[in-house]
């Protein structure tokens, strides 16, 4: 067997995948059967690597920051547009024109006035464009060097004064390097690496749900809705319009209902902070640190399991749940009311480097909605992570299992029926899936981007065990009859959807995990000027967003066992349709500012979001 050359732990340079650019890592592990070593990028990203793309640290020496042509470049330069001296930026005095021809992508202008902001394409060239961008100067310009110079350079003017000091910052702590041993003359290769997506410059926040309008609208209607929504349920005839509720608004409020309400959140929050599962980092921040998050959601939601199945074997009963659902729903609505005024409170004094662009806007209706603390958290526990993963799937499985009992007791059942199995296995499958692959939620809009508000705090402690689990709900009191075929058909139909959502969540996480992985080299991508790149083949050829077209199939799969006698039921499935919608001009605005044409070169060769002729 061959000896390995590097040791865990060993801090080396590795050749970073596409490029033959070199950034420093820790070998975090290797694999004898494969001969791949872990290692792990500065900024986060781990890859599998073979022997011969690392390279021992000896060989490497830091460029002098005071030779770095990027700080010796004048204001006047950074203002010519001139192609000579584009092909001469960045480069070292010493550099003879071939060297230049693979120039370095770091160049960075970190003097008062201009702030440079370079991305770093490892294949090919693509072409000039001097534009105007959100009102400002951008010039992104072709390296005018040989035809295999990696290098795309875009440098924009940044007119805040904070963003710029916060970049300049940013800049100042990153170490040049060159390839020592590949030339003489000067260096040959300047090493860098693209900085993860919530740390570019957000200089330009967007209003998103109607501002400051729609998210009072949206906190105003969201808890009358979900307790419609409860409430109809419950209701023999579940038509929309046969609302004539006993409830009264005392009657949501139940001190020990809340009492075991606040139990059961501390319960998740211990199971949280079991140090139980492997650590994954969050996204890099803007203060440069990653967050260390434990991995156990599986095991809480199966310590859950264990817990349920005691206490039903101690004969506890467990329908006391469902007898006072809309009292938990409320007291669900009070703690997430609690915890957005905290966290909004508390984001008043958070460090600037704390802060989401998405809920920055002088209107305080809508930073209470989208949050602006990105990651508050208490000690080493996350608010938003918890909220996201522990209360919000684990709570909806248990939900879901709640109803499972109710309907064998409400229509004296001695198994669940076809439609309640169908239901609860759908979910459970969706949540084990989401639990399973925990690590990928880090880098999810919500978890990387937005702050932590009602939106999220509502939407996560009130609205995914409450509203997501309405099918489950309808079913206790709407016994729908089922044929063998129909089951048939709603078990292919939310099969293909998961395969879909599956496959395209697996695929894309695996490739942004290592785009070098043998395994994936069947599938096409195109090079970025911010460095990662984009999938074009397979499900991300097929549309921008196969991952919610998947979601979507699943959501009506789930409404469908509910039978056609109401339209009630089917709420999750408008709901999650309109919800992704949404999120596809969420998530492209995002692309758009990271990856600027090559996002819209993207649109072109995959024309369809999420439906392909539709939408
Ligand atoms: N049931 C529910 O209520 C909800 C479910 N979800 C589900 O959660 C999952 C995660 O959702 P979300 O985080 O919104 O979205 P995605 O997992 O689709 O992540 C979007 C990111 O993927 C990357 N990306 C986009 N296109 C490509 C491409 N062609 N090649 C490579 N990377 C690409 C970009 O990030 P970058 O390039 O920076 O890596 C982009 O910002 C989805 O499956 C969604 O259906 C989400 C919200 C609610
Ligand atoms: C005020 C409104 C009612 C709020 C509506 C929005 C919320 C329902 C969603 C906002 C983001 C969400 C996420 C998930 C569920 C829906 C909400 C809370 C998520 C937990 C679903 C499962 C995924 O795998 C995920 C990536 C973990 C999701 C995170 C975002």
């Amino acid at each position: 067997m061959p000896s390995r050359r590097f040791n865990n732990g060993d801090t080396a340079m590795a050749r970073w995948p596409g490029s033959s650019l070199y950034f420093e890592v820790q070998i975090v592990s290797y694999d004898p059967s494969t001969q791949l070593y872990s290692v792990l990028f500065k900024d986060g990203t781990d890859m599998e690597l073979k022997e011969n793309e690392i390279k021992s640290l000896t060989i490497f020496r830091p460029k002098k920051s005071s030779a770095s042509p990027s700080r010796r470049r004048s204001r006047s330069r950074t203002r010519s547009r001139s192609p000579a001296r584009t092909q001469s930026r960045g480069r070292s005095p010493g550099r003879t024109p071939k060297s230049a021809q693979k120039s370095s992508p770091v160049i960075r202008d970190s003097r008062k006035g201009d702030v440079l902001k370079v991305h770093l394409t490892p294949l090919k060239l693509q072409d000039f464009a001097v534009e105007k961008r959100n009102g400002e100067d951008v010039v992104a310009r072709r390296a005018l060097l040989h035809e295999q110079s990696p290098v795309i350079q875009a440098e924009e003017k940044v007119e805040e004064p904070q963003a710029k000091n916060e970049k300049v910052l940013r800049y100042s702590k990153r170490k040049e390097y060159f390839l020592e041993s590949d030339n003489k003359e000067g260096p040959k290769e300047f090493i860098s690496k693209p900085e993860a997506t919530n740390i570019l410059p957000d200089e330009y926040p967007v209003v998103e749900f109607g501002g400051a309008i729609g998210a009072a609208l949206s906190m105003l209607s969201m808890p009358p809705l979900l307790y419609y929504l409860v409430y109809m349920c419950t209701q023999e005839d579940a038509s929309l319009c046969n609302f004539y509720p006993h409830w009264t608004f005392s009657d949501l409020w139940d001190s020990t209902v809340f009492g075991y309400f606040a139990l059961w959140i501390l319960l998740l929050a211990l199971l949280h902070l079991l140090p139980i599962g492997k650590i994954a980092h969050g996204v890099r921040l803007a203060n440069g640190k990653r967050l260390r998050y434990r991995i156990n959601g599986l095991l809480a939601l199966f310590l859950v399991g264990i817990l349920v199945a005691v206490l039903s074997y101690q004969r506890i009963s467990l329908l006391y749940v469902y007898d006072h659902l809309h009292q938990f729903a409320a007291s669900a609505t009070l703690l997430s009311l609690m915890l957005s005024a905290y966290v909004f409170i508390r984001s008043r004094t958070a460090s600037q480097e704390d802060l989401s662009t998405a809920g920055k806007s002088g209107n305080l209706i809508y930073t209470f909605f989208m949050g602006r603390e990105l990651n508050p958290h208490i000690g080493k526990f996350d608010l938003k992570h918890f909220s996201a993963v522990h209360v919000a799937l684990i709570g909806w499985v248990f939900n879901n299992f709640i109803m499972l009992l109710a309907e064998m007791n409400v229509q004296q059942l001695e198994i669940p029926s076809p439609s309640m199995i169908l239901v609860n296995a759908f979910q459970l499958l969706y949540v084990l899936h989401a639990l399973w692959h925990q690590e990928n939620i880090l880098t999810s809009l919500d978890i990387a981007h937005d702050g932590f508000g009602f939106m999220l705090a509502f939407g996560n402690l009130v609205w995914v065990p409450f509203v997501y689990s309405l099918q489950a709900l309808y079913l206790v009191k709407h016994p729908v009859e089922i044929s063998q075929a129909a089951l048939a058909a709603i078990v292919a139909l939310n099969t293909f959807g998961y395969v879909i959502f599956r496959r395209a969540n697996n695929l894309k996480n695996a490739f942004r995990k290592n785009p070098e992985d043998p395994r994936l080299s069947y599938l096409n991508s195109i090079p970025t000027s911010y460095g990662s790149q984009l999938l074009i083949s397979g499900w991300w050829g097929f549309v921008r967003h196969p991952n919610y077209l998947g979601d979507i199939i699943m959501a009506w799969a789930w409404c469908l066992p509910c039978g056609f006698d109401y339209i009630l039921p089917y709420f999750y499935g408008f709901f999650l349709t309109g919800l992704l919608i949404h999120r596809v001009s969420r998530v492209e605005h995002q692309c758009r500012r990271k990856y600027g044409h090559d996002w819209d070169k993207y649109c072109k060769l995959v024309p369809y979001r999420i439906v392909p002729y539709v939408y």
